[in-house]
């Protein structure tokens, strides 16, 4: 089975087009005011008119309230939420259900220790996101460009469908593959030439990666 992708973070119509036409399965939008990637809702909506139906559309919310996800859903017509604060499986299932679309939680990773949370979102989550811990001090829990010991994932019983995400790109996704398995991957910090500015060819090379793979 081919390895799918999720292009992260997109906020312009030249950088989603790249990820479009390159075989994205997913794509991503931040809703998150601190991060460089933040979109706001007239934005999102504008970006997610531009996207073909076979797309899956993610935003990505980080303990949002339910007007602030009202608001994003109905804006970018998400077909994911993908949770990235410290959403309990109670809020995860309450938002599944009032929205009927699917959630993906982020479980941030350090040690080995911390794939126990996954179990927590089995009857909550559609998917897990395996992303890189940041650091406490850190203004993003996500899309900093770190990643985590790939190995800590070897013989781990996934409790969900997962995701591997974290500090990937074009030249470590082959790596990453191979020692995790993962057949969904995750990417932003690593088609970007700085925080919050994508690259058309970086996106084209990861993406090309990942489809020979
Ligand atoms: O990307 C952000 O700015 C962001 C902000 C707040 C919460 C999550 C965020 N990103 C989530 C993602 O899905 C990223 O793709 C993931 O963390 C991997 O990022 P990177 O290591 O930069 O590839």
């Amino acid at each position: 089975m081919p390895v799918q992708t999720k292009i992260c973070g997109l906020s312009t119509p030249e950088t989603l087009g790249a990820a479009v036409a390159h075989g994205a399965a997913y794509v991503g939008f931040v809703f998150f005011a601190k991060s460089p990637r933040n979109l706001d809702f007239d934005r999102a909506a504008a970006l997610a008119a531009l996207i073909p139906g076979h797309v899956r559309k993610v935003g990505v919310l980080v303990n949002p309230d339910d007007a602030f996800v009202d608001r994003a859903v109905a804006a970018a017509g998400l077909d994911i939420l993908q949770l990235h604060g410290a959403e309990p499986p109670e809020r995860a299932a309450v938002l599944a259900r009032r929205h009927g679309i699917g959630i993906w939680k982020a479980i941030p990773v350090k040690a080995r220790a911390d794939l126990a949370a996954a179990a927590r979102y089995r009857d909550a989550a559609d998917h897990i996101l395996y992303d890189a811990k940041t650091p406490d001090e850190a203004d993003l829990p996500g899309g900093m460009g770190l990643r985590f010991d790939w190995h800590l994932l070897e013989g781990f019983r996934h409790p969900l469908p997962w995701a591997l995400s974290g500090g990937l790109d074009a030249r470590n996704l082959a790596e990453a593959v191979g020692v995790t398995g993962a057949d969904l991957v995750d990417t932003s910090s690593g088609v970007e030439t700085s925080p919050g500015v994508k690259d058309v060819d970086k996106i084209a090379a990861f993406l090309q990666s990942a489809s020979q793979l």
